[in-house]
């Protein structure tokens, strides 16, 4: 948490940010809602989504990441009161909603909404994303997650979630239908418009995608014309082994959260391992870390902030949260227990980030508590606009990190700091994108998310697996019947009778 002293090298490769957020009260901070200069309390008033909308646009952010989960916090002390009395992401709206109203006043800015594939069939969440891409003139992403709570799951009508390897299955399979529906079953020429021909769509051109898998059957049409990017970009944040698997075969934005640049830097290097294993190249994927900044003209007053803001952190907040995330109640460990790591059928990097994934550190749960409540699980970075500048430019070297995932402490002063201070010195010292009209920039044409991201064109790489998959093929026609029985064999012969059917009042 102090200022690093490493100055920015010129020439280094941009820094990128990207804003976290949620549709709720409070979501990295826990206990900082209650702060009199945070507005968060107006999340459902559409003006507080606009004005975030401008003010990233305007600070010249990749996108912002709408987090989502679809239960509450119990794990703490077996129940949601701690979760509901500090409003640890709940009260908690849909993420979706607020795309198109943030996409009307913007035109660069990307916007990546979770959805957990667990608990919607991939038919009509193909068509939700690609309504979006299309409201969105393509530049939606989305964030790929299974779910980490139980309450999810049992109020979605299971008894309880998959076991965590079995979830990375599911998804495996969900990935390809989504994609068989996104990529390949409209051609690029399906739809002709025609109103002379009285031709929309050719027929000829839609193709039934025939996916027969071991959870999934889906044999018709996507109901979507083709949208500007077809598949939105992929975001993805699980890195135990499964995880990793999962994220090589099929990320583009890849988000992790760790303490310190060695959790990090292992983090990085393992994904990046995991996408060349799965045939891509290893910048295929930009890879974002979680970070809060602290901000002020000057490094005192930084400080001053950051000793203010630590006052409303909430210890008993930050601990259902952070019991969500593990599956471990932390209610029953006083505050000086050391974390273990163990398996968990919740997320698992979570746990391990504080526990196994650096060795040279043990923490105690008051420790991780105290940490996780400003801004989660990613390094605080306090200082003035330079100390700062230094400190992202220093931990992107020491890890391979493409760019940020900020949280905020208070919104939207937080994001606001980071965009009239840090970006303007990050822009002097050659590392963040240029403003619009200035030498580099890339012109005012509007482009999709993954063009603005990658400058390679629209659509997944060749060599994504999402450009891999293929259509089925129509199932065999069923055998016809056995006609051993003399009623089956009399319904058979009426395809062959012409039948009156004779009308009468319906009786219901
Ligand atoms: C930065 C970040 C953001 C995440 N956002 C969400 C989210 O919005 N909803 C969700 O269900 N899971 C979210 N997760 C959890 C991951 O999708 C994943 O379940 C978790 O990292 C555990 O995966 P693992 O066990 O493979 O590491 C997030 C994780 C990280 C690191």
């Amino acid at each position: 948490m102090s200022a690093a002293g490493t100055g920015a090298s010129p020439g280094g490769k941009p820094v990128r940010f990207n804003a976290f957020a949620m549709n709720t009260v409070g979501h990295q901070s826990p206990g900082l809602w209650t702060h009199p200069r945070d507005e968060s309390h107006r999340y459902t008033d559409p003006d507080y989504w606009i004005e975030l909308a401008r003010l990233l646009e305007r600070g010249g952010f990749d996108s912002v990441f709408l987090a989502d989960v679809l239960g509450v916090y119990d794990v703490h002390g077996g129940t949601p009161d701690a979760a509901l009395r500090h409003a640890v992401q709940v009260p908690l709206n849909d993420p979706l909603a607020l795309v198109p109203l943030m996409a009307s006043v913007t035109r660069e800015l990307g916007f990546g909404v979770t959805v957990a594939l667990t608990y919607e069939p991939p038919y009509s969440f193909a068509r939700r994303l690609s309504t979006l891409d299309h409201l969105t003139r393509g530049r939606i992403g989305w964030n790929i997650v299974t779910g980490y709570l139980d309450s999810a799951a049992r109020n979605l009508g299971q008894d309880g979630q998959r076991a965590h390897d079995e979830r990375y299955d599911l998804a495996d399979e969900y990935l390809d239908v989504v994609y068989k529906l996104w990529e390949l079953s409209w051609a690029d020429d399906a739809v002709r418009r025609d109103k002379a021909g009285r031709v929309f769509t050719d027929p000829s051109k839609v193709h039934a995608i025939h996916h027969r898998g071991t959870h999934y059957r889906v044999p018709g049409v996507h109901l979507c014309e083709p949208s500007p990017q077809r598949t939105p970009v992929l975001f993805q944040a699980g890195t135990s082994s499964r995880g990793r698997a999962f994220a090589g075969r099929h990320a583009e934005c890849i988000f992790v959260s760790g303490p310190s640049t060695a959790v990090v830097k292992g983090y990085v290097d393992g994904l990046r391992e995991a996408v060349v294993a799965a045939g891509r190249a290893p910048d295929d994927v930009l890879i974002y870390g979680q970070a809060l900044i602290i901000t002020a003209p000057t490094a005192e007053a930084a400080q001053a902030k950051f000793k203010e803001l630590e006052r409303h952190v909430d210890i008993e907040a930050a601990l259902a949260l952070l019991s969500g995330w593990t599956g471990v109640d932390f209610s029953r460990y006083p505050l000086d227990a050391t974390i273990d790591y163990l398996d968990t059928q919740a997320g698992r990097t979570a746990l391990a980030s504080f526990s196994s994934a650096d060795p040279t550190r043990r923490w105690t749960v008051g420790e991780a508590a105290a940490f996780i409540g400003l801004g989660g699980r990613g390094p605080v970075f306090v200082g003035d606009p330079a100390q700062v500048a230094d400190q992202l430019v220093a931990w992107q070297a020491a890890t391979g990190l493409d760019g940020f995932n900020l949280a905020y402490a208070l919104a939207h002063e937080t994001f606001r700091d980071v965009v009239d201070l840090v970006v303007p010195e990050l822009r002097r010292r050659g590392r963040y994108r240029p403003q619009a009209g200035e030498e580099g920039d890339a012109g005012t044409a509007p482009r999709t998310l993954r063009a603005r991201l990658f400058g390679q064109g629209d659509r997944l790489k060749p060599t994504h697996a999402g450009r891999q998959v293929r259509l089925g093929t129509p199932e065999a026609p069923e055998s016809p019947r056995p006609a051993a029985d003399p009623d089956i064999a009399g319904l058979a012969d009426l395809s062959r009778t012409s039948l009156t059917i004779p009308l009468t009042e319906p009786t219901a």
